[in-house]
């Protein structure tokens, strides 16, 4: 793998997809050097730490939890948002774990998930009865979601407000995993305040008080392992914007290679992973475990080419496929791709996103998704790998821990109608607390009916 990092110009010389057009060239200048002069947010050595997890889920010797929001935002920095997002993931990994009886990688896509891909440049909405046309909002990074222009207009300066924002997001977590908080001897507080309301909520205190009685006997017969008190938890987003990603790469003192230094892993969207775009041209040079979306369209032949660009050495736990077909196209399109990247021996992990294939618009105007087609869509990842031998590694999810409602059905039935209840994605459509703990069951169950 080469080491040597191309330049920021090289990269935009390239034109890469997806980028903000921003107005003033200076000030994105700006923001580049300040930013690159930042300490960096993770250390390139625990890195390497999830580089050897992701292999172990490539091995099929552990699963990949990764989850958060679609799109971060800034207001969303406090600290009820990132503990009860932090809390629910906790939650689906004993679920996971315990239920599955397999050790959990747990993933936050968090502090640093602030841009996004859009489908149109430009959004129109009417207005007092006048059609408005405005530039997309690619999340807080790079522009505000208020529908007017001038918040509509790119501005550099929020590149600053993302590393500062993931800081305190990364800063909180780390204090919560270390702290005590994650402390596996918590597992009923974590779920206090909605066990009374709802089915799920009564299961998992049925799970959590099977898993206290097995740490009361471990405590009786003198077994008290550190490991309890403390989880790994590391962060993710899509490395998007090339000016942030670029000048949060840093060469590591350790190796003299270079590491992104915003997220311990870092993916590239169904729509920048071009063989020959910049953001494939910058991802092979980061040492970084990283991952690559592959949706309905690609082709058995662009995964073996986006494999052998990413992971020339072929190195375990380096790249990670993310499939995103859609609940009614995965067991016809996976097995085409799994079967020719395994037969050419690719070392790959191989995980499951339920969201992005399975979005559409509701007849009330909403953007949602069906909680049965994101347990269908994994249902037929785990059947296809099942069939074919191979591993199904993890599942990325976008999910919130607060009662929001933007994806219909689950076991809460959540209707078209109640969507308008309490919508708060500026993006797409998340798992609330209920379906993602719900979630978590049905895939403990898939691992379970795989070691049978
Ligand atoms: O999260 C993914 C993409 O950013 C999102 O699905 C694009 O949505 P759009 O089609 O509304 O632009
Ligand atoms: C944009 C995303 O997905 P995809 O690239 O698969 O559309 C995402 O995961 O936020």
């Amino acid at each position: 793998m080469s080491s040597t990092l191309p330049d920021l110009e090289t990269l935009r010389a390239m034109g890469p997809a997806q980028q903000p057009t921003y107005p003033d060239r200076e000030a994105v200048d700006a923001a580049v050097t300040r930013l690159s002069s930042m300490p960096p947010l993770v250390f390139a050595g625990e890195c390497d730490d999830l580089t050897e997890k992701m292999a172990a889920v490539s091995r099929g010797e552990a699963f990949l939890l990764q989850g958060g929001d679609c799109a971060e935002t800034f207001e969303g920095v406090t600290a009820d948002n990132v503990r009860n997002k932090l809390r629910t993931l906790l939650q689906m990994a004993v679920v996971l774990t315990y239920g599955g009886s397999m050790p959990v990688v747990k993933l936050g896509r968090m502090a640093g998930q602030y841009a996004k891909p859009r489908s149109s440049d430009l959004e129109t909405r009417v207005v007092d009865g006048e059609s408005i046309t405005l530039p997309a909002y690619r999340g807080d990074a790079v522009n505000g979601f208020e529908f007017t222009a001038a918040s509509r207009i790119p501005d550099p300066h929020r590149l600053l407000d993302v590393y500062n924002a993931s800081a305190a997001t990364l800063n909180l977590v780390r204090a919560f995993v270390t702290g005590g908080y994650a402390d596996l001897r918590q597992v009923h507080t974590w779920n206090t305040d909605f066990v009374r309301g709802s089915v799920v909520g009564q299961r998992y205190e049925q799970l959590a008080s099977e898993i206290d009685k097995a740490m009361s006997f471990m405590t009786a017969i003198g077994i008290s392992p550190e490991e309890l008190r403390r989880v790994d938890f590391h962060s993710s987003h899509e490395a998007l914007l090339l000016e942030y990603e670029h000048a949060m790469t840093r060469i590591d003192s350790r190796t003299e290679r270079p590491y992104n230094v915003s997220g311990h892993f870092v993916w590239i969207g169904e729509r920048t992973r071009q063989l020959d775009g910049a953001h494939v041209e910058y991802f092979r040079h980061i040492r970084n475990p990283i991952g690559c979306k592959l949706g309905p369209s690609a082709t058995a032949d662009d995964a073996l080419a986006l494999a052998a660009r990413l992971n020339p050495d072929n190195e375990p736990g380096r790249l990670t496929f993310i499939t995103r077909f859609g609940a009614g196209k995965i067991r016809d399109g996976l097995p085409g791709l799994v079967e020719k990247v395994t037969a050419e021996g690719v070392s790959v992990a191989w995980v499951c996103d339920p969201m992005h294939g399975n979005t559409f618009e509701a007849s009330n105007g909403f953007k949602t998704r069906r909680f049965e087609d994101v347990v269908g869509e994994v249902q037929g990842f785990f059947d296809v790998h099942r069939s074919l031998g191979t591993v199904p590694g993890g599942i990325l999810v976008e999910m919130t821990g607060d009662d929001v409602t933007e994806v219909i059905g689950g076991g809460e039935e959540l209707t078209e109608a109640g969507l308008a209840h309490r919508y708060e994605s500026v993006v797409d459509p998340r798992l609330n607390r209920v379906q993602s703990l719900e979630l978590a069951f049905h895939v403990a169950e898939m691992l379970r009916a795989g070691a049978r």
